[in-house]
This record gives C-alpha cells, sequence and structure tokens, in this order.
C-alpha cells in the first residue's frame, strides 16, 4: 500500500472511508473522533493528526487540515487519493453581520475567494461553493441539535490579520486592497471571516467532489476584536456535535 506524500496514511488504514470531517485545528480532532464509534489513532504530521472512527459499518477519517488553504489542499487532495470523495470542514469563525451572537452557528453556502490556493484549482471566474447536500445535512444536523444556524457567504482569507482587515495588529497597517473590504463584505451580506472554505469549496467543486462547511462563532467583530471564552469553549462542542450528525445523514442518505 502506497502512503501519501505528507498524512502518513495509506488506503488499508482508512479502511474505506469515503467520508472526511476536517477541521482547522490538529487539537479538535480526537475530540471529533471520540463522538463516533470505535475511534483510533491514525497519524500525526506536521500540522495533519489524523483519527479513524465508525458511524454504523461505515468508516470515517477526521483529519486537521491546519490553518489556511495551502494546507488545506495537501489534506483533501491526498485523502482523495486515498478514497475519500465527502469533506465537512469544521472551524470557528468572526462573524461580520450585526445581530449574529458568539456562540451560534454558521453553515456556508458559498466562499468569497480572499485566498490564493483557489486559484491553483480553477480561474477566479468559478465558483467557491459548497455541496447541495452537505449543506442540507449540516442544517438538518443543526435543526435536530435545537439550533438555528445562520446559512450564506463567508468570507475566506489567506491571512487572518490585513485579508479580515484588522488593525489592532503590531504595524496597525492593511494594505489598500483591503482597507474598506470589512465593509464591502458587510453591505454585499457577508456572514463571517474564516481561512479554508474557499479553497475547500473550489478545489471540491472542481473535481467533483462534496464539501460542505459549519463554523461556530468566536466573536461578532462589530462589537469587538476579544473572542467570547464562554462562547468558544461551548461553540466548539456544538460545533463538533453538528457536524458529527451531518456525516451520520449523509452516509445513512
Ligand atoms: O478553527 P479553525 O478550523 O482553525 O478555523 C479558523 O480559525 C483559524 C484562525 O484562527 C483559521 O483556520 C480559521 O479558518
Ligand atoms: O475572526 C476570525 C475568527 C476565527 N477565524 C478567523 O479566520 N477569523
Amino acid at each position: 500500500m502506497s502512503t501519501v506524500f505528507h498524512l502518513d496514511l495509506d488506503r488499508e488504514r482508512l479502511q474505506g472511508a469515503e467520508l472526511a470531517i476536517i477541521p482547522g485545528d490538529p487539537a479538535r480532532v480526537e475530540r471529533i473522533a471520540q463522538l463516533l464509534d470505535r475511534p483510533e489513532p491514525l497519524a500525526s504530521t506536521r500540522e495533519f493528526t489524523s483519527w479513524l472512527g465508525w458511524i454504523g459499518e461505515r468508516s470515517v477519517v477526521v483529519c486537521s487540515t491546519g490553518i489556511g488553504g495551502p494546507s488545506t489542499s495537501i489534506a483533501v487532495e491526498e485523502l482523495a487519493q486515498l478514497g475519500v470523495r465527502t469533506f465537512l470542514r469544521v472551524g470557528t469563525t468572526g462573524a461580520i453581520q450585526p445581530g449574529i451572537r458568539p456562540g451560534e452557528v454558521i453553515v456556508t453556502t458559498g466562499a468569497v475567494r480572499l485566498d490564493g490556493a483557489s486559484s491553483h484549482f480553477a480561474p477566479m471566474e468559478f465558483p467557491a461553493v459548497a455541496d447541495f447536500a452537505c449543506t442540507t445535512a449540516l442544517v438538518e444536523a443543526c435543526r435536530s441539535a435545537g439550533l438555528d444556524p445562520h446559512t450564506g457567504i463567508t468570507a475566506s482569507s489567506d491571512t487572518f490579520y490585513p485579508g479580515q482587515e484588522r488593525y489592532d495588529t503590531y504595524s496597525g497597517r492593511v494594505v489598500k486592497r483591503f482597507q474598506g473590504s470589512f465593509e464591502e463584505w458587510r453591505s454585499l451580506g457577508v456572514l463571517n471571516y474564516e481561512m479554508e472554505s474557499a479553497t475547500l469549496f473550489t478545489m471540491c467543486a472542481a473535481q467533483g467532489l462534496r464539501a460542505g462547511c459549519v463554523a461556530g462563532v468566536l466573536v461578532n467583530r462589530n462589537d469587538t476584536e476579544t473572542p467570547d471564552e464562554a462562547a468558544s469553549a461551548a461553540v466548539e462542542s456544538t460545533s463538533i456535535g453538528v457536524v458529527v450528525e451531518a456525516a451520520r445523514i449523509l452516509l445513512d442518505g
């Protein structure tokens, strides 16, 4: 069995997994896997930590992507080489629409391509759009957990600071391209910022793979730049419960 370049995994170890749950943070992987049946650690290299678990007779791989498009593209490519066809991202996010509160959940239907990696898979005219079945499974999973998710467009940026127009930084400098971008996205109805969905959606939509994305809101940037600590802890367990239930819905369907 040949091992892929970065993830230190091969087909045998994935035991036929066709669905992957992909958080950014390696620390979140074990916590997600523990919600599956028979969780077991697989590998840990660079930002890529992976576990395997089961939903009934179907294996599910949980693998962190690290932060941003380049490492996400590696995780998704290598998992696809090993037979995975459906990718559910679970992450954290900063809301930009007034009225979205820390602790709430956003299901992304499409992403503004503020990344670089997505253009390595399709030209900029190509939409970074989520798979419909993945999106509806995530929304159904939210509703069965008693949550009312926000659904819509996410700005997905290569950088956390200038690309998301943050001025509370070492230099306080934001290049011209991003000055005023927060207000522009907000006025266009964009819900939030994160850093992986543009790459994930574009590379999946362009290659016949399915992808969805759910994120827990850490902060509303109209109010503060400081995450709400209580909401942060709560929203992680909420969103990982949602993504595991969505996986169950997709595998049962
Ligand atoms: O919580 P994760 O999945 O890492 O997602 C968000 O958090 C990181 C930035 O703090 C970026 O990866 C962003 O997309
Ligand atoms: O504001 C935020 C919070 C989490 N992740 C992001 O990318 N931006």
